[in-house]
């Protein structure tokens, strides 16, 4: 709450406040001024009103203005440091602890939810702030002029708590409905967009159309719901802002109530709670904003202040050419309760080609996580050139190394721009070089601008083959000394894979290589296979004749 209510946001509210309060004062006056008209008074009687009502009409936009410039720069301010922050807390628990989400969903949820966080302070926090500034200032000034209209908007006020209150709670249990049903929406799309061939081949791409439109379905009632909520307070504003126009008209002239209050001002004094009405209306898009910017706060809570996986020391490692890197006995396991990785044996000389195999859940990319310092090992001990990779700082031991996946992410931009995060300080010729190395030349001479040509979603279309090797590119480039590739080539055809296998182990001479790949085609080039089990303690090793 104190992140929220930042002075700048208080001051922002309090001039939102001034705002609102000139057009609720506008209202009134202006009441005054056409029943004071009326009664044809001498002409400087209504010079005051005159005033007043311009000096509310153009105080309205100008106080406006200055509340929208000062909220927003600050929301703004804050969602630059929040996001800095939870970058800085997500990279840590990467991988073991973001679970099996993809790494685009997870990062698209975590931006929303701080946006949601964020709009807190000039969705709910302003409105709410500027509400109360307002309506204190219309009460103060009824009970001034007549008690009895003071009290009526004191209880119109109560009221109007109360419907918001109603609101957040329909908001809450709406919101639920609608983010489960967002998230049905989500995956049948995916599943259906990601794999069409898939889904034709198995005869399955009707049933998947079909789980589409019941989601669409599911999303569209959850959404109806939520408006009927939305709706039920918006209208109870309405109703209550008529039942306090009409007390308060009934009251004030009643000359019982009222004694001899004038005319033009009880006017004023009608038309002060549907001026107010227009204000405590804001109340149902506050508290709707409040029930979505807590509900993003706790799921953001729940991912950020999950313990790291990985915890290293304060040494640097001294390595700035191939280190060693030995394990010994160690197993790894990546939810703390069951084992992934059986304890295991291997060192890997500086500069070694080593290919891990083994069937699908012995460990193979856990194993690579170990490596990479994504996850600490269970038991046993992992030296880095000799020291035991925990006394050593995590931020220096992962430096040593390039990762490759499965699936190296194309991000929408030029081909320099997709290299350079590997290496930003590094040259055109270098680029270029890289390419070239990881066999990209001919394609690169293809391409219409060179290193400018723009590829990702949308752009030009990138294969298999050429994702792969783009990989492998970025790796070459970082010049980290060791390279981890998890299934490069899982998705190429066999000759294309043993290819682009073929020039990573060209490209990558005189660096260590921890390669993931199946038997068939991972192997012809390593210096060594290490062959995985599920049900042995230690690795099968197998040397195969050729060496780098
Ligand atoms: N991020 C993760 N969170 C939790 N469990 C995981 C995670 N990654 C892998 N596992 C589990 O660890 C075990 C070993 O999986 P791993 O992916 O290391 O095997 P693999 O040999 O690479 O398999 P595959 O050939 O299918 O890729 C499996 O039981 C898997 O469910």
């Amino acid at each position: 709450m104190r992140r929220v209510l930042e002075p700048r946001i208080v001051l922002a509210g309090i001039i939102g406040g001034l705002a609102v309060g000139c057009g609720v004062f506008l209202t009134a006056t202006s009441g005054w001024l056409i029943v004071q008209a009326s009664k044809h008074p001498v002409i400087l009687t209504l010079l005051t009103a005159v005033v007043g009502v311009r000096a509310f009409g153009m105080g309205r936009p100008v106080f406006r203005y200055a509340e929208r410039v000062m909220s927003h720069d600050s929301a703004l301010n804050t969602l630059r440091h929040r996001r800095t922050e939870v970058y800085r807390r997500l990279i840590p628990l990467t991988p073991a602890r973001l679970g099996r989400r993809r790494r685009a969903d997870l990062l698209t949820g975590v931006v929303r939810d701080l946006d949601d966080v964020v709009d807190l302070q000039v969705r709910t926090a302003v409105p709410l702030v500027a509400t109360l500034v307002a309506s204190t200032a219309a009460v103060i000034v009824a009970f001034v002029v007549a008690p009895i209209a003071g009290v009526v908007l004191v209880v119109f006020c109560a009221a109007a708590v109360l419907v918001g209150l109603l609101d957040l709670l329909l908001e809450r249990r709406g919101q639920q409905h609608v983010l489960q049903a967002r998230g049905l929406v989500q995956r049948a799309a995916h599943l259906a967009a990601a794999n069409p061939t898939e889904l034709q081949a198995i005869g399955a791409s009707d049933e998947a159309l079909r789980w589409n439109d019941e989601a669409q379905q599911e999303l569209a009632r959850a959404t109806r719901s939520q408006a009927r909520g939305r709706s039920v307070g918006i209208g109870m504003s309405l109703l209550l802002t008529g039942v306090a126009t009409v007390a308060l008209a009934y009251l004030l002239y009643d000359p019982v109530v009222a004694g001899d209050l004038d005319t033009a001002v009880a006017a004023m004094l009608v038309f002060m709670p549907l001026a107010l009405g227009d204000v405590l209306g804001l109340i149902p898009d506050a508290v709707g904003a409040l029930a979505r910017g807590r509900a993003a706060q706790n799921r953001l809570g729940q991912l950020l202040d999950q313990q790291s996986a990985v915890h290293g020391g304060a040494a640097d490692p001294v390595a700035s050419t191939a280190p060693s890197l030995e394990l010994q006995g160690v197993g790894a396991s990546w939810t703390g309760e069951a084992t992934h990785l059986e304890p295991i044996d291997l060192a890997v000389a500086p500069g070694e080609h080593v290919t891990i195999t083994g069937p699908n859940g012995s460990g193979k990319s856990t194993l690579v996580a170990v490596f990479a310092r994504h996850l600490d090992p269970a038991s046993g001990s992992y030296l880095v050139d000799g020291r035991e990779v925990r006394s050593l700082s995590l931020h220096g031991v992962r430096e040593l190394f390039a990762v490759v996946d499965d699936e190296p992410h194309i991000f929408v931009g030029t081909v320099r721009a997709n290299l350079l995060l590997a290496r930003p300080d590094a040259s055109d010729k270098d680029v270029a070089g890289a390419l070239v190395q990881a066999g990209l030349g001919r394609w690169l001479a293809a391409l219409p601008d060179g290193l400018d040509t723009e590829i990702g979603d949308g752009q030009r279309g990138v294969s298999g083959g050429e994702r792969a090797r783009l990989g492998i590119a970025r790796a070459v480039l970082s010049q980290r000394p060791v390279v981890l590739l998890d299934e490069p080539v899982a998705h190429l055809d066999t000759p294309t894979a043993r290819a682009v296998l073929d020039d990573l182990h060209s490209a990558t001479a005189g660096r260590t290589v921890i390669l993931v790949a199946h038997q068939a085609v991972g192997t012809a080039r390593a210096d060594r296979v290490v062959k995985l089990t599920n049900y042995y303690s230690s690795s099968e090793h197998v040397t195969t004749g050729w060496m780098s």
